[in-house]
């Protein structure tokens, strides 16, 4: 988590960008843009609607990235909104993360994986890179992401993988707590007979399963996910997990401000990075500024206008709750 703890410093901002798109979300004359571009590349008239919103999903992308790189430490592309659009938008998914990490961003790839141990293993090859090393020994790195998401459902052996491939690549992961979503009490707000709740018990685990690998600022490799939407939760396990690091979606689109997040900072406004995605990626359409006689480029324009506002409110917004 050092690293990620440095780049927060760096720009005194601990937040991170969601890259999310939709068709929604992305303007519709970028897409049309791509039209031609698109028609000589694909092998059937089929595969059409979803290459080009693919390439217009990374221009969108670079878009954000390039208006926010500057004031943001991190990303988060959320790979579902990429596999959506089947192979296209996963070549784009690793194009974004690339392009993002080129630009010194930190890659967090919201992937939520999960499984047993020999296939946990696989999955975290998004981290150590591809199985067969290259002839002078160094792994090939498709992904290029600094950390991922994980789903501690399947327990100790589904998450020890991860924590390997994260060590040996200098990597993090983020494992699910108390997630940020309407439901997540069915399951998580459970009573346990030894009279805690599940997402206390998930978070003891947290917290073991990042012993070991505990870095110069205090805080191990397996940090936790934590939404903004549950303040009082939040507050309490900063202190049950003083040394996992949390991500903390749920801030803005889901209702959750910077005064229901800051109790998930430790006393010296570290501990946390709190996640916006639609909030800053669909900024253009609250702006009051578009128009659908906007050419692409001008349209690109608003994207990259508002994405920078947007996050500049919400880093502001953080430091007054946090840095205080
Ligand atoms: O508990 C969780 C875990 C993950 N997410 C993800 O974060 C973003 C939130 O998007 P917004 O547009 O800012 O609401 C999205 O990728 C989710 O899958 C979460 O919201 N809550």
């Amino acid at each position: 988590m050092d690293r990620l703890i440095e780049a927060i410093n760096n720009v005194q901002n601990p937040s991170v960008v969601g890259l999310d798109p939709t068709e929604a979300l992305v303007p519709p004359q970028v897409v049309a843009s791509f039209a031609d571009e698109v028609r000589d590349s694909v092998d059937s008239p089929e595969e059409l609607p979803a290459a080009q919103l693919a390439v217009a999903y990374f221009e969108f992308n670079r878009t954000i990235i390039d208006a926010v790189a500057d004031i943001v430490p991190a990303v988060k592309p959320q790979i579902a909104m990429y596999e959506a659009l089947g192979p296209a938008g996963v070549d784009v998914y690793t194009m974004t993360c690339e392009y993002a990490a080129q630009q010194g961003l930190y890659v967090l790839g919201d992937v939520k994986r999960g499984d047993i141990g020999s296939t946990a293993a696989a999955y975290a090859h998004h981290l150590n890179g591809v199985a067969a090393a290259s002839a002078d020994g160094t792994a090939f790195d498709p992904w290029h992401e600094d950390a991922v998401t994980v789903n501690p459902y399947l327990g100790t052996d589904g998450i020890t993988p991860f924590v390997q491939a994260a060590t040996e690549a200098d990597k993090d992961i983020f494992v699910l707590v108390r997630t940020s979503n309407p439901s997540s009490s069915e399951l998580q707000m459970l009573d346990l007979a030894d009279g805690k709740k599940v997402y206390e018990h998930v978070a003891d685990l947290v917290e073991g399963w990042g012993a070991e690998t505990i870095g110069e600022h205090g805080y191990s490799r397996v940090g936790a996910v934590v939404g903004a939407t549950h303040p009082e939760e939040g507050r309490a396990l900063r202190a049950r997990m003083p040394h996992t690091f949390f991500l903390v979606p749920g801030y803005g689109a889901q209702g959750g401000t910077a005064q229901d997040v800051a109790g998930m900072f430790d006393a010296d406004g570290s501990g946390a990075l709190v996640n916006s995605s639609r909030g800053i990626i669909g900024a253009w359409k609250k702006s009051g500024k578009y128009s659908e006689s906007m050419s692409a480029d001008e349209a690109l324009d608003l994207v990259a206008e508002s994405a920078r506002q947007a996050a500049l409110d919400m880093r502001d917004a953080l430091r007054i709750a946090v840095y205080r």
